[in-house]
């Protein structure tokens, strides 16, 4: 099982964004559409062996966290394209409204979740059966790292990690590099997910 954890800083938490313009109106949730796109899709396929996590954190009513279960997807639920898979969000985003139970997940489609989970907790339940890595520029080089068995990939928005969530992460998450430029998430996913199948 792989699965990534994105953690946006900005991203609304309510779904009071427009359509046309999301990179100007969601606080980048069209970075966690193409996040997406790239953790599950393959031409003219489907990664059933992946979970993401969104985590969201902007206004007006941080935090918001959504799963998505490659393995109960159903199928052309994710499309490629950012506004469909934006509309999914949103689709999400109705559901949390009002949620009063921080721990419990709130059905959106088959294989989508809802809830007030802040990072810290999706970061505790997913060690308890995976090992923990955190894409950054200056971790250890992705080619020397001995993957095995369950894996999850923590990486920043546009604006990377704060300071007290890399404190978090410190002796419980692995720092590993796809590179020394700054590259963006979508991209950093895509090379995982292509890494991994290689080592196959
Ligand atoms: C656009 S980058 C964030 C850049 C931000 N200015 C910062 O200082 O962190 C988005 C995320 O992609 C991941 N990332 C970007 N470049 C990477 C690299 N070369 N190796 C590993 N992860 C990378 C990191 O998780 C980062 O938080």
């Amino acid at each position: 099982m792989r699965t990534f954890i994105i953690k946006a800083n900005k991203a609304h938490t309510r779904a009071d964004f427009s359509l046309k313009d999301l990179p100007g109106t969601s606080g980048r949730i069209d970075l966690l559409c193409r996040s997406l796109n790239s953790a599950f899709l393959l031409s003219h396929g489907f990664r059933k062996n992946v979970r993401v996590w969104l985590n969201l954190n902007g206004p007006p009513d941080p935090p918001k966290t959504i799963r998505f279960e490659g393995s109960e997807i159903k199928p052309k639920t994710i499309n490629p394209d950012e506004i469909s898979l934006a509309k999914i969000i949103i689709k999400a985003l109705k559901v949390g409204e009002g949620i009063k139970e921080p721990a419990k997940e709130y059905p959106v489609l088959p294989g989508v979740y809802v809830s007030n989970l802040r990072f810290e907790d999706i970061i505790r339940r997913t060690i308890k059966n995976s090992t923990l890595y955190y894409l950054h520029e200056e971790g250890k080089p992705i080619e020397r790292v001995n993957f095995k068995g369950n894996v999850t990939f923590v990486l920043g928005d546009h604006e990377g990690l704060a300071r007290e969530d890399e404190a978090f992460l410190e002796g419980i998450a692995e720092k590993v590099s796809v590179g020394k430029k700054s590259y963006l998430t979508s991209h950093v996913i895509a090379y995982v997910n292509i890494f991994l199948d290689n080592l196959l």
